[in-house]
């Protein structure tokens, strides 16, 4: 075990290039024992491509990476090895296999468990960490991975990065590990991680929630255009200083919760619904213009009211006089949102089938006009919109997935979480926006696990067991207001994941060897 504060890994002069895209221009870095390290940057700064490199996916175009313990540099350096130096990483696109179940996939991690009896040790191994790390996560090891939320997936894939079987773990990497948590999982997380590096472990944390960064780093690298900008003590950074650091990114938000527009009770709702829990009255209910939020821990019966307003208007809109244009932006956008075959022009202008057709074909100079209208709104950093999607960052996807709905003629948009590693400078661009739409009559509902976002919302909806236990409208949208209204019934603490099977130990089967 290296002693605190030594490097166990030094990066040194390491770039990455893909074709023309110069994603990493020599970098260099020390990652230390027994410290937790925040990288912060814009969407396509680099992160991603510096930590895949640091667990052995992708290879480097120069430079070296040292490893205290054996002097390991580059190249040959590859997924095995950094695995074999104790180097795990989530990454901001989940991994796991979707038609494996939870132990399986934490199987896959572990060729050690074999022979007869595995499965159950496998449950076994991944079930302690997900109890160690997230008390209460209500996920059952047999679960198959592609039946669970994005929020599960996401802490299965966590936990199981925390497991041993016969190496030690030395560093952790966490690419936006809580981009699709609620405050209290994320805390959950945070405080486990402190745990680790409190004992030696070295811990890289990329997260484009600011206080998350400063509550949890003890050091902090800032990362600008591919290169690192600014590496230094956390205590030495506020949120300002960090803003300012990543530079070019952020209009940083005024603070003051602009005046929410009085409900006009005596117009239809345009939405309007019951959630299959709700055993009151209570309505989730939307009017033109409005942006409502849906607040509550997460998976509490948000995404399925959602899912509801949307089933509703198309079974509405069999009666064309009722015909509502509606869109999503997904937050799980590997299983809801990017088709990842297409371009990214391709998969912002499907939104926009109606508008673009003239006679009964595609206009593509109007096509190729509104491509280049959103890159140029949104900020999608490509050289070129013909290029798949799959070539931009994680939080450029999202933007595309943004530009599919606002640029479409969808009256009615519904938001599914969708800042999901979206930097802070589009955040506020893309908040200006939704309420620039809003204004002009264009109706929001918005599920969010970030409380600022509440700050944007007109009405909000509290969830909790599948049903709404809280209906707060302007200054009544208070964190402690929404915070109380998730935990009533004292159930502090509690199970932030109501639905699915609760986590029963299933009878263990001897199992032949995988
Ligand atoms: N497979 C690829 N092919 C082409 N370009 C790529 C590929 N992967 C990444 N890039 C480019 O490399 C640059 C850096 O991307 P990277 O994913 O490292 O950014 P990031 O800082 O992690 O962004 P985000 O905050 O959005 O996750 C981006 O311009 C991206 O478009």
């Amino acid at each position: 075990m290296l002693k605190a504060l030594e490097p166990f890994i030094t990066v040194d002069g390491v770039g990455k290039n893909y074709g023309a895209v110069q994603a990493l221009q020599s970098v260099d870095l020390k990652i230390l024992a027994g410290q937790a390290l925040g990288i912060v940057g814009h969407n396509g700064a680099g992160k991603s491509t510096l930590i895949s490199i640091l667990a052995g996916t992708q290879m480097p175009s120069g430079g070296e990476l040292t490893f205290a313990q054996s002097g390991i540099s580059l190249p040959g350096y590859k997924v095995d090895q950094a695995q074999a130096h104790g180097i795990r990483c989530v990454f901001q696109e989940l991994s796991l296999c979707p038609n494996l179940t939870v132990a399986e996939n934490a199987r896959i991690l572990h060729p050690a468990i074999r022979g007869v009896g595995w499965k159950a040790r496998a449950r076994k191994l991944i079930s302690d960490k997900l109890d160690e790390v997230f008390p209460g996560h209500g996920i059952n090891p047999d679960d198959e991975v592609g039946d669970l939320s994005i929020a599960k997936r996401q802490m299965v894939e966590i936990a199981r990065a925390f497991t041993k079987v016969d190496s030690p773990i030395h560093l952790i990497i966490l690419d936006e590990p809580t981009s699709s948590l609620d405050a209290i999982i994320a805390q959950q997380l945070l405080t486990h991680l402190r745990g680790f590096v409190d004992q030696g472990g070295a811990c890289i944390l990329i997260s484009h929630l600011l206080e998350e960064i400063l509550q949890s780093s003890d050091r902090i690298v800032v990362m600008r255009d591919g290169g690192v900008v600014d590496d230094r003590a956390a205590r030495d950074f506020d949120r300002g200083k960090l803003v300012e650091a990543m530079g070019s990114v952020a209009k940083e938000q005024d603070g003051a919760r602009k005046a929410a527009k009085a409900r006009q009770q005596e117009t239809e709702a345009l939405v309007s619904i019951r959630p299959a829990q709700q055993s009151d009255g209570r309505r989730l209910q939307a009017f033109s213009g409005e942006i409502v939020g849906l607040a509550g821990l997460s998976g509490h019966g948000q995404t399925d009211a959602l899912i509801d307003v949307y089933q509703k208007k198309r079974r509405d809109s069999k009666s064309p006089a009722k015909t509502v244009p509606m869109a999503l932006v997904p937050g799980d956008r590997q299983v809801d949102g990017v088709f990842p075959l297409w371009s990214i022009g391709m998969n912002i202008v499907i939104g926009s089938m109606r508008q673009l057709t003239r006679g009964s074909l595609i206009d593509p100079q109007a096509e190729a006009r509104l491509c280049e209208d959103w890159r140029q709104k949104i900020a999608i950093r490509t050289p070129d919109m013909n290029n798949n999607i799959l070539s931009l960052s994680g939080g450029n996807q999202q933007k595309a997935l943004f530009a599919r709905a606002l640029a479409s003629d969808a009256e009615i948009i519904l938001m599914d979480d969708p800042m999901r590693g979206v930097d802070i400078g589009t955040k506020q661009e893309v908040y200006e926006m939704i309420r620039e739409e809003a204004g002009l009559g264009r109706t929001f509902l918005w599920y969010t696990t970030e409380m600022d976002e509440l700050e944007h919302c007109d009405h909000v909806y509290v969830f909790r067991n599948g049903a709404i236990v809280a209906d707060l409208a302007g200054d009544e949208v208070t964190e402690q207001r929404v915070l109380h209204a998730s935990f009533e019934d004292g159930a502090e603490g509690g199970k932030p994941e109501a639905k699915g099977p609760e986590a029963k130990e299933p009878e263990a089967k001897e199992d032949a060897a995988p």
